[in-house]
């Protein structure tokens, strides 16, 4: 398996502030790996640096060897790198459905007059994207639920279906911050069984960040550990959350 994500000595400041500090980070093609780290260490702001929402101050990010820094979001999307975020962002006036057809955009493409016209091929693209986008949502059990509005759905189907919808951008990467945020104990063993199932299916590699140190220790193989921007610790889970340093930033003194 060869590397997709380098990361090497990663930073950003704001003014003052050094929110990440020399982060390195080498991710296998195929890899489950958890980011994580107390409330404000620079885990979210480390994925915006990933994403092109920010541009970091210093340091390299290759994605199959190629450079992402300095581009756009729209940009690293195309590349074949995707997001969910710590608190949910859907299209709610949106059915299910649409919300996953609209990112199936990234990779099914039209040109604008057959759009536009609806020639036939707009029907047929129509079509294949409707299957397409069905048949992602089955796997997140979510086909049943295609015509519903967005933000009918219970809360934790509204975070499988952030998910789907980074899924259907037909992404190598997977960025997933706190999936498993505001779910209970059921939802969350649902979700850990998820992101297995999707690692297999969609061959994607996945970073998470996540607090929950249930799901973090059952599903990653791997883990970096940020605290103050800076990079803690790192390896497998029973390395890391065994180490005195870990439990020290954890649990304070
Ligand atoms: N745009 C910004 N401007 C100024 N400071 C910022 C900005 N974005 C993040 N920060 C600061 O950077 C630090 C890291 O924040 P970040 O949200 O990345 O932490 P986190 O590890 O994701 O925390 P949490 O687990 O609470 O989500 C914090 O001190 C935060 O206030």
């Amino acid at each position: 398996m060869g590397v997709l994500l380098e990361v090497k000595n990663l930073g950003i400041s704001f003014g003052g502030l050094r929110a990440v500090d020399g982060l390195n980070m080498t991710i296998n093609e195929g890899a489950l790996v958890g980011l994580i780290g107390p409330n404000g260490a620079g885990k979210t702001t480390a994925f915006n640096m990933l994403t092109g929402v920010y541009r970091p101050t210093d340091g390299t990010i290759l994605l199959d060897g190629k450079s992402l820094v300095g581009k756009k979001p729209a940009e690293i999307c195309q590349e074949g790198v995707a997001r969910t975020f710590q608190n949910i962002r859907l299209f709610t006036q949106m059915s299910v459905l649409d919300n996953v057809k609209v990112a199936l955009h990234n990779s099914i493409r039209y040109n604008l007059a057959t759009s536009f016209l609806h020639l036939p091929s707009y029907f047929s693209k129509e079509k294949e994207m409707d299957e397409e986008a069905l048949k992602i949502l089955k796997i997140f059990e979510l086909d049943t639920y295609a015509d519903t509005n967005a933000s009918n759905l219970p809360y934790g189907k509204q975070r499988k279906l952030e998910i789907a919808r980074a899924l259907a951008t037909n992404p190598k990467l997977l960025l997933l911050d706190e999936p498993a945020a505001g779910m209970n104990p059921n939802e969350t063993k649902e979700l850990m069984e998820t992101i297995e199932l999707i690692r297999k299916e969609f061959k994607v590699t996945i970073l998470l960040i996540e607090h929950d140190m249930k799901l973090v220790s059952g599903i990653c193989e791997y883990l970096y550990v940020l605290n103050f921007g800076t990079e803690l610790a790192h390896g497998t889970p029973a390395e890391v959350l065994n180490d005195p340093k870990v439990v020290k930033a954890y649990l304070g003194e």
